[in-house]
């Protein structure tokens, strides 16, 4: 069986360093694209696996590392737990694929530059994601902290427990640092071993997997790269997953015949399991997994199943070209400088909508002041009572605006 491991997030504003932090982390450089090469901003999910360990001798008390050999004695280290790092994108064009991945996410860590004024809007705008989506167990990390003098770091702490009070990151753990240069990642190990626990493993339920990527070819690590079809990155919510199975998806493919457009699930069977860069026989819940499939990589290519869910044949939930959502609308529309109220929803109205790790548009077709019901531009795969976050056009961005819950 493959060790329990745990989901954490990265979010925060653009810049503040939650990809050199995972790499500080884990000791892996997440996976980078071309275009963000070129753009320098992350753009899609990151994915970095590590198992942190520990020396059962050695004196230093905080002596964690990801090497199976302690640098300071030479003993062989202990596994402590396996973590997968979920790297989130800051720039506000790319909200909907940071709630995918907070959907994928057991708890996070919320990076805030310590040389830049608290709370920037994406800061702002991404803590609020985290509230709607329910994820209660967040370090708050301060980063840069080798750019600015240490009365600067205190000032700007109180800043930090200024924006957080009265949201799910009011009691989080502060932990200032450099990612850059090392400082304090020890004392953000431990931060983040005692706020962030490994989720329970929900065994005895059918498999069920969201999907956070899609690929043609081997990304996810080295373990998968003799496999010859699509590849779907993820994780287990519930079950387990075994090379071998058989494995549905839903919605699956887009089918037109006459003009008349369906979905239709795409049934396939598990070639092979990675967890990280390993191997492993069986998949379980928490963590980030790939899987081999016997599909076609023109299928899977270009995340093109991304939003999709995997799963036991016959146990999926159902999938949807329309749903009733009753609604908990915020007060203002977060991420604006000068932020303007929500007032109701509106017939017609396009929404963003991110159910699980599926972003799709849906168009209001009839509105009260708590409930909307909505046209789906692309269907979802999703269980009555799934959360949905809310966006609306603000300008020329969409902007989280309140949660909905998926009514039978
Ligand atoms: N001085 C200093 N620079 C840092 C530190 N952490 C990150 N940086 C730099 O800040 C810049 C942005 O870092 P990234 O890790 O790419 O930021 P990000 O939050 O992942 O950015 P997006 O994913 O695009 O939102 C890079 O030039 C980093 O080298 C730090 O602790 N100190």
């Amino acid at each position: 069986m493959s060790q329990p491991c745990v989901n954490i997030g990265m979010v925060g504003h653009v810049d503040h360093g939650k990809t050199t932090l995972v790499s500080a982390l884990s000791g892996v450089w997440t996976d980078t694209h071309s275009e963000e090469l070129k753009r320098g901003i992350s753009i899609r999910l990151g994915y970095a696996d590590t198992t942190f360990r520990k020396c059962p001798t050695c004196p230093e008390p905080q002596c964690y590392t990801v090497a199976k050999k302690c640098e300071h004695c030479g003993e062989k280290t202990e596994d402590m737990r396996t973590v997968s790092f979920v790297d989130s994108p800051g720039h506000e064009t790319l909200m909907a694929t940071m709630l995918s991945g907070a959907a994928i996410m057991d708890g996070a860590i919320l990076v805030i530059a310590a040389n830049e004024e608290c709370p920037q809007p994406q800061t702002k705008e991404h803590l609020m994601a985290l509230n709607i989506i329910g994820i209660e167990n967040i370090v708050i990390v301060q980063n840069k902290i080798d750019l600015v003098p240490k009365e600067k770091v205190i000032e700007h702490y109180h800043q930090i427990k200024e924006f957080v009070k009265g949201t799910v990151a009011e009691n989080a753990p502060v932990v200032p640092i450099s990612a850059q240069q090392n400082i304090n990642i020890d004392v953000l190990i431990d931060a983040m071993n005692e706020v962030i626990p490994t989720p329970v493993q929900k065994l005895d339920k059918p498999a069920h997997m969201l999907i956070a990527r899609s690929f043609d070819i081997n990304k996810p690590g080295k373990a998968i790269d003799k496999i010859a079809g699509g590849v779907i990155g993820g994780t287990l919510t519930a079950g387990s997953l075994h090379p071998g199975d058989e494995l549905e998806i839903r919605p699956g493919r887009k089918v037109e015949s006459e003009n008349v457009i369906h979905w239709e699930p795409i049934f396939t069977t598990i070639n092979m399991i990675a967890a990280g860069s390993d191997k492993v026989e069986e998949a379980t819940p928490g963590g980030l997994l790939a899987l081999g499939t016997g599909l076609d990589p023109s299928i899977t290519k270009s995340d093109s199943l991304t939003g999709q869910v995997a799963g036991a044949p016959g146990t999926l939930p159902p999938t949807h070209d329309s749903f009733t959502m009753d609604l908990k609308l915020l007060e203002r529309v977060v991420g604006v400088s000068d932020e303007e109220s929500i007032g109701n929803i509106k017939s017609s109205e396009p929404l963003m909508l991110n159910v699980g790790t599926a972003t799709t548009v849906g168009i209001v077709t009839s509105a009260r002041e708590n409930v909307a019901e909505t046209k789906l531009k692309r269907p979802v795969c999703a269980e009555i009572g799934s959360m949905v976050a809310i966006s609306r056009r603000v300008g020329s961005r969409w902007r989280l605006i309140g949660v909905g819950v998926i009514k039978a």
